[in-house]
C-alpha cells in the first residue's frame, strides 16, 4: 500500500482577500471556497451519499459528539471507518465534539483536563479531552480533524473570552501532541477570542507557533450580529497563514458565506440548508421560499425553471407545498436536495468568479437576485 498523499493546499487565484484553490487529500480534492454539508450521525439527513455528491459537494462534515455516543467510535473503526460505514468515499471533516457537548449534553463539567458530560440520549457519562477527541476522530478515519476547543457565546465579558481562548490554546497544544505524525490526515487549530481583536490576534499567533495544517475561525455564529462576525473576520484572516485553508465554523446563510469569502475564508459548514429544507424553506436565486405558506397551494409554477437543478424545474410549488404540509418524507428529501444544490451553486459560482476576477460583481448580482422578487 503506497504512502498516502499528504494533505496539500494550493491557491489558484485571489481577488482582494477572496481566494479560490484546492485541498488535495488521498480521498480526493476539495475545491475552495467549499461548502461542507453536515452529516451529523453518519448521514446527511434524507439524502443518499451519491445524491450529496451530485449536488457538487467534495467533502462532508461528521459530528464527533453524536458518533461517539451512537454507534461509538470503536464500533465505527471495527466496521472499517466512517467512509465505509456510510459509503462516502470522498473527504470527511470531523469536528472535535466540544461545541455539541456544550449545546446538547447534560450535566457538563469543564476542567483543564477536558469536559465530562452525560449523553442527551441515555444519560450515560462520557469524557472528552483533547487526546480522546483526536483518538475518536482518528478511529473514524477522518481526513480533516479539529482540535478540542471551548467556544463561548457572544456577548461575553472580556475575562471570560480570554479564559476560553487561553484554554483553547492549551488544548490546541495537547491536540497537536496527541495527533502525532499522520500525514494522511490534516489537523486544524481553532482561533478563539470572542469579538476582541487583541485576544483574537493572540489566539492566531499562538496557533501559528504550534503549527497546524489549517486554521478554523471559531467562536462566531454564536448569536452576534453579522457585522460583528464580519469585523472579526476582517481583523483575523490577515493574521492567519495565507498558504493554509481557513474554515469558518457553523456558517451559514448565503449572505454570510459571500461576506466571509470576501474576507478570506475558504471552508464552510452549516446545518441550515438541510434543516431549513426539512422545515419547508427553500433557497432559490430569488431568495428564500417558505413552502408551508398557503399562498403556494395552487401555484403550478416550478420553483425556478431556469435552475440547473432538475428538482427546481420538475415539481410545482403547489406539489412541494402539499408534501410539506402533509409532512411527507419526500418533501424533506426534495427540499434538502434543492437547498444543498443551491449552496453548491453559490460556492461554485464564487470559485469561478474569483478565478475570473469578478467576485465583487458576482456577490452583488447574487444579492440583487435575492431581493428582485418573483417569489
Ligand atoms: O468555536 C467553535 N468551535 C467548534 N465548533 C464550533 C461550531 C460552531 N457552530 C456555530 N454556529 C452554528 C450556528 N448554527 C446555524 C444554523 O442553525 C443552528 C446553529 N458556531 C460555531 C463555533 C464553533
Amino acid at each position: 500500500m503506497p504512502e498516502p498523499l499528504p494533505v496539500a493546499f494550493t491557491l489558484s487565484a485571489t481577488e482582494g482577500q477572496a481566494r479560490t484553490g484546492r485541498i488535495d487529500t488521498h480521498r480526493g480534492e476539495i475545491r475552495t471556497p467549499a461548502f461542507m454539508p453536515v452529516g451529523t450521525a453518519a448521514t446527511v439527513k434524507a439524502m443518499y451519499p451519491e445524491q450529496v455528491r451530485e449536488t457538487g459537494a467534495d467533502i462532508l462534515l461528521g459530528n464527533t459528539y453524536h458518533l461517539m455516543l451512537r454507534p461509538g467510535a470503536e464500533r465505527v473503526a471495527s466496521l472499517g471507518g466512517l467512509h465505509d460505514f456510510m459509503d462516502w468515499q470522498r473527504p470527511i471533516l470531523t469536528d472535535s465534539g466540544g461545541f455539541q457537548v456544550m449545546s446538547l449534553a447534560k450535566l457538563r463539567r469543564m476542567t483543564e483536563r477536558g469536559v465530562t458530560f452525560r449523553s442527551h440520549v441515555d444519560g450515560s457519562s462520557h469524557e472528552l479531552t483533547p487526546e480522546r477527541s483526536i483518538e475518536i476522530q482518528t478511529l473514524l478515519d477522518s481526513d480533516i480533524i479539529m482540535q478540542l476547543d471551548e467556544c463561548i457565546s457572544l456577548p461575553a465579558e472580556r475575562k471570560e473570552m480570554e479564559r476560553a481562548m487561553e484554554l483553547s490554546l492549551r488544548w490546541g497544544e495537547r491536540s497537536k501532541a496527541a495527533f502525532g505524525d499522520q500525514p494522511q490526515r490534516a489537523l486544524f487549530g481553532i482561533v478563539q477570542g470572542g469579538d476582541d481583536p487583541e485576544l483574537r490576534a493572540r489566539s492566531a499567533a499562538g496557533l501559528r507557533s504550534i503549527g497546524f495544517d489549517g486554521y478554523a475561525v471559531g467562536g462566531l455564529a454564536v448569536g452576534e450580529p453579522q457585522e460583528v462576525m464580519f469585523r472579526v473576520l476582517s481583523e483575523i484572516t490577515p493574521e492567519l497563514p495565507s498558504d493554509r485553508p481557513r474554515y469558518l465554523m457553523g456558517v451559514g446563510k448565503p449572505d454570510d458565506i459571500l461576506g466571509a469569502i470576501a474576507r478570506g475564508i475558504d471552508m464552510f459548514d452549516c446545518v441550515h440548508p438541510t434543516r431549513a429544507g426539512r422545515h419547508g424553506h427553500i433557497y432559490t436565486r430569488f431568495g428564500v421560499l417558505n413552502l408551508k405558506n398557503a399562498r403556494h397551494k395552487d401555484d403550478p409554477r416550478p420553483v425556478d425553471e431556469t435552475s440547473p437543478n432538475r428538482n427546481c424545474r420538475r415539481f410545482s410549488r403547489a406539489y412541494l407545498h402539499h408534501l410539506v404540509r402533509t409532512e411527507e418524507i419526500l418533501g424533506a428529501m426534495i427540499l434538502s436536495q434543492i437547498n444543498l444544490s443551491y449552496y453548491q451553486e453559490l460556492v461554485d459560482g464564487a470559485r469561478q468568479a474569483i478565478a475570473e476576477g469578478r467576485f465583487e460583481d458576482f456577490a452583488a448580482a447574487t444579492r440583487a437576485g435575492w431581493s428582485a422578487g418573483d417569489l
